[in-house]
């Protein structure tokens, strides 16, 4: 595509799906939850449970009495988030884990650690991201929205996988919840570049990760119900919401976005609502692969349901993910591509 097209498409069809939220949102009211079922006794993870949409599913999780650990880079926020929900909840079951997703060393780091801590595992809630950040990279060389908001969650998964299936049963099944947003239906991915290398847009590259996060989530769900797997995968868009994801918009964008934001945008306990959902409504028990928005199951992008496309994101992120581990453990790869697709990943 002309190179000045490239840049600016993507940024007109994310205001445009920006601006068809609002308009929703200014005529329906937010989703209100109902009462959920008790989780004492199950195990959660919150990736960036310490701020946002994050501290208010890690709030509501652990005022049902689950046991919730706040994965994020941040360990001061994330020690500050732990002290106020212990003294909220009353029950000192809510703690902090160090988790960089823009390092697949420290995800692969998190994940032994918490491990080796044998507890089990009932809920996974992939929440963190980052939005329209300046072309940056991951410790690992990755486009950052790319890398972190969807390679990182990719191995963190598949890491915890075998924890998850053990953890869950038949008629109380382990759930994965995966934070997307509706920007994915404007997302194009490309496997040819999917690091934004030809002509980086920091839009197209958010919409990107959005998309691959569904992508990822209903192939991971058909491959988990295939195997009979007690487990369940789903992805949640939670609208727009007022946090801290916006402080990229460039000025004036900003200057809009604030008045703009009180008015027509959910608060981050309203956006929350629908992961909270995911994670623990009784009506949801053995349901996957579904795209919930509003207390409702949406029809996500057309391309989002493309099979081979699910497929090749899925070899394709082995390859990168293994590519990367061998080249952190030392070892030369060999050009074997081919086979990377039936390579399990292992921590
Ligand atoms: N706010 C919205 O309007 C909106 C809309 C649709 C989807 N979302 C999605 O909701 C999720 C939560 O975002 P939010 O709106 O609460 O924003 P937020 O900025 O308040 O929270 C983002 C969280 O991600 C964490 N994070 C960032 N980089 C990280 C890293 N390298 N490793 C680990 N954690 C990291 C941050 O510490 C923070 O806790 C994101 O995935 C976002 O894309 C938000």
């Amino acid at each position: 595509m002309w190179w000045p097209l490239a840049l600016i498409l993507p940024v007109i069809r994310l205001y445009v799906i920006g601006v068809r939220v609002l308009v929703y949102q200014l005529f329906h009211k937010a989703f209100s939850l109902p009462v959920l079922p008790r989780q004492n006794g199950r195990v959660a993870i919150v990736t960036g449970g310490a701020k946002g949409m994050g501290y208010e599913t890690s709030r509501h999780l652990a005022s049902l009495g689950t046991h919730v650990v706040i994965a994020g880079n941040e360990e001061e926020e994330g020690l500050i988030a732990v002290k106020k929900l212990q003294k909220e909840c009353g029950h000192r079951k809510v703690e902090f884990m160090y988790l960089d997703l823009a390092s697949l060393k420290s995800v692969r780091e998190f994940v032994e650690r918490f491990k080796a801590r044998g507890l089990p595992l009932h809920t996974l809630i992939n929440n963190a991201g980052v939005m329209l950040v300046p072309e940056r990279t991951t410790e690992d060389g990755f486009e950052l929205h790319f890398g972190l908001n969807y390679l990182g969650h990719f191995l963190l998964t598949n890491l915890l996988l075998d924890l998850l299936r053990d953890s869950g049963k038949s008629g109380r099944c382990s759930r994965i919840v995966t934070v997307s947003s509706a920007t994915h239906y404007g997302g194009r991915l490309d496997l040819n570049d999917l690091q934004g290398r030809s002509c980086y847009c920091s839009h197209g590259a958010y919409s990107q990760s959005k998309l691959a996060l569904v992508l990822f989530t209903y192939h991971l769900h058909k491959q988990l119900s295939s195997r009979g797997d007690s487990v369940t995968a789903n992805a949640v868009d939670p609208g727009m919401v007022d946090t801290d994801l916006y402080q990229n918009l460039c000025s004036l964008a900003q200057l809009l976005q604030k008045p703009v934001a009180k008015l027509l945008f959910r608060t981050p306990a309203e956006g929350a609502s629908m992961t909270i959902y995911a994670a623990a409504v009784s009506e949801l028990e053995g349901h996957g692969g579904l795209y919930l928005y509003n207390g409702e199951t949406k029809i996500s992008s057309a391309s989002s349901y493309d099979k081979q496309l699910q497929e090749k994101l899925w070899t394709r992120s082995c390859a990168l993910e293994y590519l990367t581990h061998q080249r952190l453990v030392g070892h030369v790869f060999p050009k074997q591509r081919g086979r990377v697709k039936q390579i399990r990943l292992k921590s």
